[in-house]
């Protein structure tokens, strides 16, 4: 090969004249004294000096060097001499093509020292540079082949690689007995395991289902690749969403694809929602032949979820249903009351002189009342009964499963003696009462607006009689506003 042939070193890329103060005749001594070992090719590749850290380093001596094709120099000591001498004519082209230095990639060498030099191996770790240097003609006079000592890199890299296995057997994330990976499997593994995304294969004739090693990590197992029947998988899944979701792998089967959010039980017994998206492989007769797919973990997604939806049916401040929830539980409730022939009473409750509180001692502890006033209604009630907060200091309880009146009368005096006991808030002790309406399904309202209504009814007719006690609906064709006493 002629590097003359081959590229033009244009002006400008190269200073043609050093700025130096040195004799001309010092600079072969300074080449000589680098540190770093080098050789200086002619236009034709061939070594025309070699400086005192090369002959050091490979134990040539001059004379077996000098005036050499340097591809010959590395026939003779590289691993593999026709890729080694393949990579550098390839550097050495695109160095004087593009007039820039060109590193080679590392390679390992293994030069043969001279016998003079005692014989044997020297085994080194270098990574070429090859500079050109302009001639005359502004084609490449000369190239500089520097080889710098990669070692030291080799080694940091080995060390970080051992970590990230060491990492990868802590968190369990990783088969320390796998194959090693190339880079592309590597790079597919780690975009996986952090995107918390596994793939999966369902040989389908033969019953084997492939798992990737993030997919097994997915359920809960150790982050291990391994194959198993169908039947395995199917037992990881929530048995609430088993049927369905089974149902639509069914159905796959014949459409050809499926999208699916299921939950799954690790082996620990914790809960984890995932979503999966899987394609079916047919042969020609259309039999289902292999599903290929890929799952992702989405609990986070689904916990956020759940939060939004939970503050959006939910009073921020006392925590209570709001007025949307508290009319879809409360619509749930009925046609169970009615199925069984029960009685539901629903309890309008609205505080007394509350604004009082508000201007007297300001908001925080009108606030603080009413979270109060929230436990109270929670406490005194039972479980099955609904609580909800309709805004400002007006709340609604339903209590299913009433016998009569007095039952009600019961629940109701109960209430009010424990929403009228001070509240102690920051050193501060107020009083309020409530004043209660009540309502009772199904003789004063088919549907929960118009027992509500009613129940607001009756607390109007409690405010008139002084607050602090309870009314019952008096309804009746023209009464709407009618309550009677059971105070
Ligand atoms: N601290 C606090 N006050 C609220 C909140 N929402 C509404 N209020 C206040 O609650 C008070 C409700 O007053 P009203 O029901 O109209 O009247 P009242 O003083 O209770 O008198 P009566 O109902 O007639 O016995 C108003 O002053 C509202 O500003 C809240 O979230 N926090």
């Amino acid at each position: 090969m002629s590097i003359r042939a081959k590229g033009t070193v244009t002006q400008g890329s190269i200073d043609r004249a050093p700025a130096s103060l040195i004799p001309a005749e010092d600079l072969g001594r300074i080449f000589m004294a680098i540190p770093v070992p080098c050789l200086v090719l002619d236009p034709d590749c061939k070594i025309v000096a070699a400086n005192d850290a090369y002959l050091r380093n490979t134990a040539a001596h001059p004379s077996d060097i000098l005036g050499r094709p340097i591809f010959d120099i590395l026939s003779a000591t590289a691993e593999d001499p026709a890729a080694v001498t393949s990579l550098l004519r390839q550097s050495l082209e695109r160095a004087c093509a593009n007039c820039v230095p060109d590193a080679m990639p590392t390679q390992h060498h293994f030069f043969r020292r001279p016998a003079a030099a005692g014989g044997g191996v020297v085994e080194c770790h270098w990574r070429a540079i090859n500079a050109p240097i302009p001639g005359e003609d502004d084609r490449p006079g000369y190239i500089v082949h520097c080889l710098e000592d990669a070692g030291d890199r080799d080694a940091l890299e080995a060390r970080i690689a051992a970590l990230e296995r060491e990492l990868f057997q802590r968190t369990g994330e990783h088969d320390a007995n796998a194959m090693p990976l190339s880079s592309d499997e590597q790079k597919l593994r780690l975009s996986q395991r952090v995107g918390r995304t596994g793939t999966f294969e369902w040989d389908i004739p033969a019953d084997t289902v492939h798992w990737s090693a993030e997919i097994a990590a997915l359920y809960g197992f150790p982050a291990k690749a391994f194959e198993g029947p169908y039947a395995g998988w199917r037992e990881s899944i929530h048995p609430e969403d088993r049927a369905t979701l089974e149902q639509r792998v069914q159905e796959a089967l014949q459409t050809g694809s499926v999208e699916a959010e299921w939950r799954v039980l690790w082996p620990d017994g914790s809960e984890h929602w995932l979503a999966g998206r899987a394609v079916i492989h047919h042969d020609d007769a259309h039999r289902p032949l292999r599903m290929l797919g890929v799952n992702i973990d989405i609990t986070d997604r689904k916990l956020i979820e759940d939060m939004l939806r939970r503050e959006a049916r939910h009073d921020p401040l006392t925590g209570l249903p709001n007025r949307a929830l508290l009319y879809e539980t409360a619509c749930h409730l009925l046609p169970a009351m009615r199925r069984g022939h029960h009685l539901a009473a629903f309890l309008f409750i609205d505080l007394d002189r509350f604004k009082p509180i508000n201007d007297t001692y300001g908001h925080d502890v009108g606030d603080a009342v009413l979270r109060d006033v929230a436990r109270r209604l929670t406490e005194g009630l039972r479980g099955e009964d609904i609580v909800g907060r309709l805004g400002g200091d007006e709340f609604v309880a339903v209590v299913a499963h009433i016998h009569d009146r007095e039952d009600v009368s019961g629940i109701a005096g109960n209430l009010l003696d424990r929403l009228a006991s001070p509240y102690s808030v920051n050193g501060v002790e107020v009083q309020v009462s409530p004043s209660i309406g009540i309502s009772i399904f199904p003789q004063d309202g088919e549907d929960v607006d118009e027992l509500i209504r009613h129940a607001d009814v009756a607390m109007y007719a409690a405010k008139q009689r002084g607050r602090s006690n309870f009314q019952f609906f008096h309804g009746g064709p023209g009464t709407a506003r009618d309550a009677s006493s059971c105070a």
